[in-house]
């Protein structure tokens, strides 16, 4: 009898006002978000914790104290073992959730897989696009406490799925619908809105932003909504560090000016939280009727839409049994071998490949890049984001 168990990642979120301060401390006390030694990040974590604190309970206050995003992520693993189940993909399927910065966290979830006995573990993070400060880090925590815990079931890891088909048809028709409603009020403008990083980060290798730009062109084709206006921008900039752009309030205020209707996609995330109900409803929200844009809808999230959930389903039922080719994937490593395949082969025994429809597309995007550079194309109008003096803003 086949036992599976699959582990949803994601970042977590506050559950209560109370619970904002210590999630806080936990998100900057992770060596993928400040790389100083233990002792100094420790100290900086106490300091920026509290500080942004008041903040962010002021964010978490206009969203009933606390986070949608682990209620959702529970509809998606109930949806998840529903479409395993259905699948027949193992005699036993149990989902878990690992949560990086608030509860249920990644001791209690190694426990429950250990207890769960399972033949096969598959890690898969909630994050489409690979980056070091997301999925890394969730990876490697678990790599760490399941080894700690005497957790020794085979396991594969799934790095990501930017250009997953379910995924992206999930997205395509979300976007779709946001448009039509958009085009009553002129010729809608798509701002695919993605969780920004410090620029640093990407000069080191980290594949993030160029998958981002990977899913907004999968789903921008998967649309075949004929000359589509389209741009990739970035949201949630905090700290003092330069961070990739342009800056998705840019993309809203350029929208203003040109009196286009905004229709904003947060294609990095695939829940709800405090980032797309508060950040890009409100505040961007706002923003967009201060600055005359004729009309503002932001798509929502797939959460546990039938084509995301399958599309996960597929993903696993090719990790149980990797083809050869299938690369590893927790190893970012250089820049040169960043991106790899959707499916990953035993944790760390091998370097990242790139694989030829990813490592094709990676180079159509670099093309259209240096093409709209040369033009002066409309990223002249988005800056690249700029640091904003410190951690509190
Ligand atoms: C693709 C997803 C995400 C990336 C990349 C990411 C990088 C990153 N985030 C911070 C700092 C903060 N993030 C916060 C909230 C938050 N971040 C993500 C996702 C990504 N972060 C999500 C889903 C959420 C919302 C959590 C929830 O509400 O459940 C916060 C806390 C909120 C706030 O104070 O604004 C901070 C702080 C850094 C520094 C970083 C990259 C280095
Ligand atoms: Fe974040
Ligand atoms: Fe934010």
């Amino acid at each position: 009898m086949s036992r599976l168990a699959v582990v949803l990642f994601n970042l977590g979120g506050p559950d209560s006002l109370d619970s904002v301060k210590p999630f806080l401390f936990n998100l900057f006390n992770d060596p993928a978000i400040i790389g100083a030694p233990a002792p100094v990040r420790w100290v900086l974590a106490k300091l920026i914790s509290s500080r942004r604190a008041p903040i962010a309970r002021a964010i978490y206050e206009q969203i009933g104290g606390k986070s949608p995003l682990v209620p959702q992520t529970e509809a998606q693993a109930t949806a998840l073992t529903a479409a395993l189940e259905a699948r027949g993909v193992a005699d036993a399927v149990g989902v878990f959730l690992a949560m990086r910065y608030w509860h249920p966290m990644t001791r209690a979830a190694v426990d429950r897989v250990k207890a769960f006995k399972p033949d096969t573990v598959i890690l898969l993070p909630l994050y489409p696009q690979y980056s070091g400060s997301t999925s890394g880090s969730s990876l490697t925590t678990w790599v760490r406490t399941a080894e700690k815990r005497g957790l020794t079931a085979e396991t594969h890891t799934i790095c990501c799925y930017p250009t997953q088909a379910g995924f992206v048809a999930a997205m395509a028709r979300l976007t779709r619908e946001g448009v039509e409603k958009a085009r009553a009020h002129g010729r809608p403008r798509v701002l695919f809105s993605a969780h920004g990083l410090p620029k640093i980060s990407i000069e080191k290798g980290d594949p993030y932003q160029s998958q981002v730009e990977m899913t907004a062109a999968a789903i921008v084709a998967a649309m075949g909504v004929p000359d589509l206006d389209w741009v990739v921008c970035y949201q949630s900039r905090v700290g003092p560090l330069e961070w990739i752009g342009p800056d998705t309030d840019s993309e809203i205020e350029r929208a203003g000016h040109d009196k286009v209707p905004a229709v904003v996609v947060p294609l990095a995330f695939v829940s709800e939280h405090s980032e797309t109900l508060v950040e890009l409803d409100i505040e961007y929200g706002e923003l967009a009727e201060a600055r005359g844009v004729p009309a503002y809808v932001r798509v929502p999230t797939v959460q546990a839409d039938a084509a995301f959930i399958d599309g996960l389903a597929d993903l696993v039922t090719r990790a149980v049994r990797p083809e050869s080719g299938d690369g590893c994937l927790i190893e970012a490593g250089p820049a040169k071998g960043r991106l790899c395949s959707q499916v990953g082969s035993r944790v760390c025994d091998a370097k990242w490949t790139m694989c030829p429809h990813v490592q094709s597309e990676e180079t159509d995007i670099r093309n259209r890049d240096s093409k709209r550079a040369d033009e002066g194309a409309h990223r002249e109008n988005g800056k690249t984001g700029k640091g904003n003096g410190g951690w509190n803003t």
